[in-house]
């Protein structure tokens, strides 16, 4: 069955790097069946990938073909940036190393930050004004950053990096020890780095049971369980999943990267607030020219970050923990860079 598909607004231009990788498999069907832009909007697939990739690109392309979807206006393989960030609205920056078992993350950084430097140029160059960026290749946040510094041309506010997956496990762990559905639990915070000193806070969350809605704290009611195996399981799930599946995280990544675009585009409910690793004004005590994750609503294309949140001492300990690794990732980015 053929949904009825509008063509009169002009289609969407995605760009995806990585796209022949396996965050991309997982994701590029859901932006062509319209989980991002809606179910009456059409899309453009730009797909980058490195050259000797193309081949492999190819055999994505020819799927996403065989999907026969309605909302997808046309897709483009390239191995030039500047190509595939042509008239991009929406640009998913995946293509980057993963972490392997035993890897640290500077070497993750010495293996990636060059992509970004020359991606960030490239953006600069031919980019949409509008365009919105969503970094998920690792060191995310860094990785961001550097992007965002080659792209002196586009409003720091174009730029994000891929957060939602560690909010999206924090509900998951909350749900589950709650014994409700995740839909019931909102507004937990992930501050931070994505890593392992992100700081995952469920102070300002709720959870809804019995028709009731509620503090998380309040009804989980056990500080040492909040305060220990929950913010380590969330902190160190991504490396739990290497060590299982012997590959990264894909499938939660790629439903991840869809929520953060989605609502970035469509919007956030009302009362409700996501996290999203963004350019920090100096908010909540956090050096300013990070890119951090922080608690934003969305409206209208737009996010605003949830301000006056009361800090309490130990997530202050915790938030300057995180903002003080990204401070040391850009030092040793610039470093890098450098070189
Ligand atoms: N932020 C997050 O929440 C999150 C979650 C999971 C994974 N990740 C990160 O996402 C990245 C991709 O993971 P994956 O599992 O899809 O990896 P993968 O190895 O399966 O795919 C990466 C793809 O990127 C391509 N690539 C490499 N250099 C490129 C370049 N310069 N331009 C375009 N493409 C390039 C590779 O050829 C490959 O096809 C990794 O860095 C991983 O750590 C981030
Ligand atoms: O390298 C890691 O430890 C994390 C990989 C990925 O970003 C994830 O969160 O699943």
């Amino acid at each position: 069955m053929s949904a009825h598909v509008s063509n009169s607004a002009e289609p969407k231009v995605v760009c995806v790097t990585g796209a022949a990788g396996q965050i991309a498999y997982s994701l590029l069907f859901n932006i062509a069946r319209g989980d991002i832009y809606g179910p009456n909007q059409r899309v453009i697939l730009h797909l980058l990938d490195i050259a000797p990739m193309m081949e492999a690109l190819q055999g994505v392309v020819m799927e996403l073909q065989d999907c026969s979807l309605p909302l997808l206006a046309g897709v483009e393989a390239t191995s030039d940036p500047k190509v595939a960030f042509n008239n991009a609205d929406a640009a998913i920056l995946v293509g980057a190393m993963p972490r392997k078992e035993g890897m640290e993350r500077k070497d993750l950084l010495r293996a990636n930050a060059k992509i970004f430097k020359e991606q960030g140029d490239a953006l600069n160059t031919v980019a949409k004004p509008s365009v919105k960026i969503l970094v998920v290749g690792n060191p995310a946040n860094t990785n961001a950053l550097i992007t965002l510094l080659h792209a002196t041309s586009l409003p720091k506010e174009n730029f994000s990096a891929l957060t939602r997956l560690d909010h999206n496990r924090a509900i998951a762990q909350v749900a589950l020890r709650v014994g409700v559905s995740v839909e019931k639990v909102r507004n937990v915070i992930i501050w931070g780095n994505h890593s392992s000193t992100q700081y995952p806070d469920v102070n300002h969350g709720e959870v809804e049971v019995g028709g009731q809605r509620k503090k998380i704290k309040d009804v989980i009611a056990d500080e040492a369980w909040l305060h220990g195996d929950f913010i380590k399981t969330v902190q160190s799930r991504g490396g739990a999943i290497i060590k299982a599946r012997k590959l990264s995280s894909a499938m939660s990544a790629a439903k991840a990267i869809v929520d953060h675009m989605h609502d970035w585009i469509q919007g956030t409910p009302e009362g409700e607030f996501v996290s999203m690793g963004v350019h920090s004004t100096g908010v909540y005590g956090i050096p300013a020219g990070l890119i951090y994750s922080f608690p934003v609503t969305c409206k209208n294309g737009t996010y605003t970050i949830v301000e006056g949140l009361p800090i309490d001492v130990f997530s202050r300990t915790k938030m300057t923990e995180t903002a003080d690794e990204l401070v040391s990732e850009r030092e040793d980015a610039n470093q890098i860079l450098s070189a």
